[in-house]
């Protein structure tokens, strides 16, 4: 996941290749509440990760359920079997809707029937979101509930004294026009006290998002608990209704999440490409997945399958559509993206309910689009998007929305329509909600001329300091990094370990053209193999440089090398150490630094650094190796250490690690065409 201040998306032309999408939020949270109530353990395959389904997960234990994670991913709930263990807890519940409306419906009758007393908060942004009504359904059965901040909206305090009873002898009457959840938490929560009679559950006013309802019912039955449904104002829980746990339970793929690539496939995969997305298809039983029918009418072509779909570009431009999203509120935001690529207008009716999500996302939406150039009218629960004439290279506020992210991304794909400007997206982590390796996904996809991907170049002598700076202004900007100089010092190795003379030009060229080098990421980052061998130590050793220094000397090795180097040139961008990155490999890189520090400091840090790792040294020899080293990089005939005519130059001697970042980063900003930094 991409944690840092900023993401900056080059301009981007095409996409092709497979996603496998995480588990669905909608049917992971629900899952996990039902496990958490029921009797017995249920082993939860392709659950979601992510920051909604943490937030049940962390109440769940909290209330005493068993959670275990087994080697192979799956998830093992032991649940409470109706019965409450633990009687008072504080949760909090973040921005998780699908955590505190179920959660409250389910503690607020426990605590009646069993005795409790019950607080859950969230974040800010929770606590502007409505759940007045929940309450209201819940209040007139006897359900003792507190509003701790402003009435209708959480934070709650649920309390109750063993034996209380609840009043269930009339139909229990709930809103379904503001919100479906509402509707889901009685009826997820219910069957806790369906024990003595059938329990109705009557809808007020027309009931939105329905498909989520159906969510609901579905996996109920899962659960042993069949709900009947007449139309859908009337619910019928039946008497003696208690959860079994149908032991294995798989999550299908999140539909939502599925909408982004569906959009992707539809604008991006041409020419023969397409975007192959596993996990949900045409066997899912989320609503969302109807998303694809107005994808399709945009000019998608989708082909689909039980757990698959297939997304290539259709009709180009896309044709701007009018439609009512009540069903898909969603996904629908994606068609909002899709519209930047529409020929006439796209209006989406019917989603009041955007206004009262994460955020107000009728607002933020007609504000981002705007910003990327398109033209935009909003009103109480409608959008219509015109595609941007002049598209402007714009820096997005996400409003802590993983929507908002995943939805503005699509405008990085402007190279599609003649245009070519970058994106950046602000507080990209916020899609932890519900896809945290989301960019990560869209990278794996997408397609940018390289000339389009930036690159920022540091070249400089020996322990300048380049290793470092490029790793910290890499992590700065979420960029990958090549250090240059480990692939000359891996070929020095190899050559080492198979005898080959180091003025042996020909089979040094050999060795490094099929280098079998691969660096670790994840767990792994930091770490390098050759051969399969683990040579992260033995890379950083002076012999090593030394070696690397010789073998590097030879225009067959450099050559061999040169594809290699240029292949980490990858979106997002790249932050590329070495000596020639400037005036060789990417001589089209956009920022250039040519870092320096006097020989004697540069002898002096090597010296700490050594001896930090245990390695014993003398500082007047390594300052007289260094010098060597630089002699000799400085004075070969290909690719000599030098600054690139358009590089700066950054003496370090005097500054810090954290000054000299600073300074790259300013450096980098100022070429960035972005008005207002993160
Ligand atoms: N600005 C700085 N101030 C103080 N110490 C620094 C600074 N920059 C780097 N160092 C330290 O100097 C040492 C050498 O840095 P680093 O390994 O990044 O240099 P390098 O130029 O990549 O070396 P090489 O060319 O051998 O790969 C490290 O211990 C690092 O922490
Ligand atoms: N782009 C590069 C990177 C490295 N080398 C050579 C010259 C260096 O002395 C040696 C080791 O580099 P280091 O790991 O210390 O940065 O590799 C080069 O010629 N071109």
């Amino acid at each position: 996941m991409f944690r840092t201040p900023f993401l900056d998306l080059p301009p981007m032309a095409g996409a092709a290749g497979t996603v496998r999408l995480p588990g669905s939020k909608s049917i992971s949270n629900r899952v996990l509440l039902l496990a958490g109530l029921a009797d017995g353990t249920t082993r939860v395959h392709d659950l979601l990760a992510s920051d909604d389904t943490r937030v049940m997960l962390d109440a769940l234990r909290a209330l005493g359920c068993g959670i275990a994670h087994d080697a192979d991913g799956t998830l093992a709930v032991t649940g409470l079997g109706g019965q409450l263990s633990v009687h008072e807890a504080r949760l909090f519940l973040g921005n998780a809707g699908t955590a505190m409306r179920p959660l409250a419906a389910a503690l607020a009758v426990l605590a009646t029937l069993q005795g409790g007393d019950f607080e859950l908060s969230g974040v800010p942004r929770m606590h502007e979101r409505p759940i007045g009504d929940l309450v209201d359904a819940l209040r007139p059965l006897g359900c003792t509930i507190e509003d701790l901040g402003t009435p209708g909206y959480p934070p709650l305090r649920l309390r109750g004294s063993a034996g209380d009873r609840l009043a269930l002898e009339r139909a229990i009457r709930v809103r379904g026009d503001v919100s479906s959840q509402f509707l889901t938490a009685l009826l997820l929560a219910l069957p806790l006290a369906a024990g003595e009679r059938d329990l109705v559950v009557e809808v007020d006013g027309e009931l939105i998002s329905k498909p989520y309802v159906e969510i609901t019912v579905n996996l109920l039955a899962r659960f042993g608990i069949a709900v009947r449904r007449d139309g859908w104002q009337r619910f019928t829980i039946p008497q003696g209704s208690c959860y079994r746990s149908p032991g294995d339970i798989h999550v299908e793929g999140d539909a939502s999440s599925a909408s982004y690539f569906v959009a992707l496939g539809a604008i991006a995969a041409c020419g023969g490409d397409a975007v192959r997305i596993e996990g949900v298809g045409s066997d899912s039983i989320q609503g969302d997945i109807r998303f694809v029918e107005a994808a399709q009418a945009m000019g998608a072509d989708v082909r689909t399958g039980p757990g698959w779909l297939e997304v290539r570009r259709g009709r180009w431009p896309l044709a701007g559509i009018t439609l009512d999203a009540n069903h898909i509120p969603d996904a629908a935001m994606t068609l909002a993206a899709m519209a930047l690529y529409a020929e006439g207008p796209t209006r989406i009716e019917g989603i009041a309910s955007w206004r009262v999500k994460e955020t107000d996302r009728i607002a933020a939406m007609a504000a981002e689009l705007r910003r990327v150039g398109a033209t935009v009218v909003e009103g109480t629960d409608f959008i219509e998007v015109r595609a941007p004439e002049t598209w402007q290279p714009a820096e997005i506020r996400t409003y802590d929305d993983h929507r908002m992210a995943m939805c503005l991304s699509l405008a990085a794909f402007n190279p599609t329509v003649g245009a070519k400007v970058p994106v950046r997206i602000l507080e990209p982590h916020c899609v932890a909600k519900t896809f945290p390796d989301y960019f990560e996904a869209l990278f794996g996809l997408a397609r940018a001329e390289p000339a389009e991907v930036p690159v920022i170049t540091i070249d400089g002598p020996t322990a300048s300091g380049k290793g470092t700076l490029a790793a910290e202004v890499a992590a700065a900007l979420g960029y990958a990094l090549l250090d240059s100089g480990a692939l000359y010092r891996a070929t020095g190795i190899a050559a080492t370990w198979d005898g080959v003379s180091p003025d042996d030009e020909t089979a040094l060229a050999a060795l490094a053209e099929r280098l079998d080098l691969r660096f670790g990421d994840g767990a792994d980052a930091g770490r390098t193999w050759l051969r399969g061998r683990d040579i992260t130590d033995e890379l950083r050793l002076e012999t090593s440089g030394l070696m690397a220094s010789r073998v590097s000397v030879w225009p067959a090795v450099r050559a061999a090398l040169h594809a290699l180097q240029q292949s980490f040139r990858r979106a997002p961008g790249l932050v590329a150490d070495g000596r020639d990155m400037g005036t060789v490999i990417f001589p089209d890189a956009p920022l250039k630094v040519f870092l320096t520090a006097s020989a004697a400091q540069r002898a002096e840090r090597r010296y700490k650094q050594l001896i930090s790792k245990g390695i014993s040294a003398n500082i007047d020899d390594l300052r007289a190796d260094l010098e060597a080293r630089d002699m000799r990089d400085r004075s070969r005939s290909v690719s000599p250490l030098k600054p690139a005519e358009d590089a700066l130059e950054l003496d370090n001697s005097a500054l810090s690690i954290d000054d000299s970042v600073a300074q790259v980063l300013d450096w980098w900003r100022q070429r960035r065409p972005f008005g207002r930094t993160a």
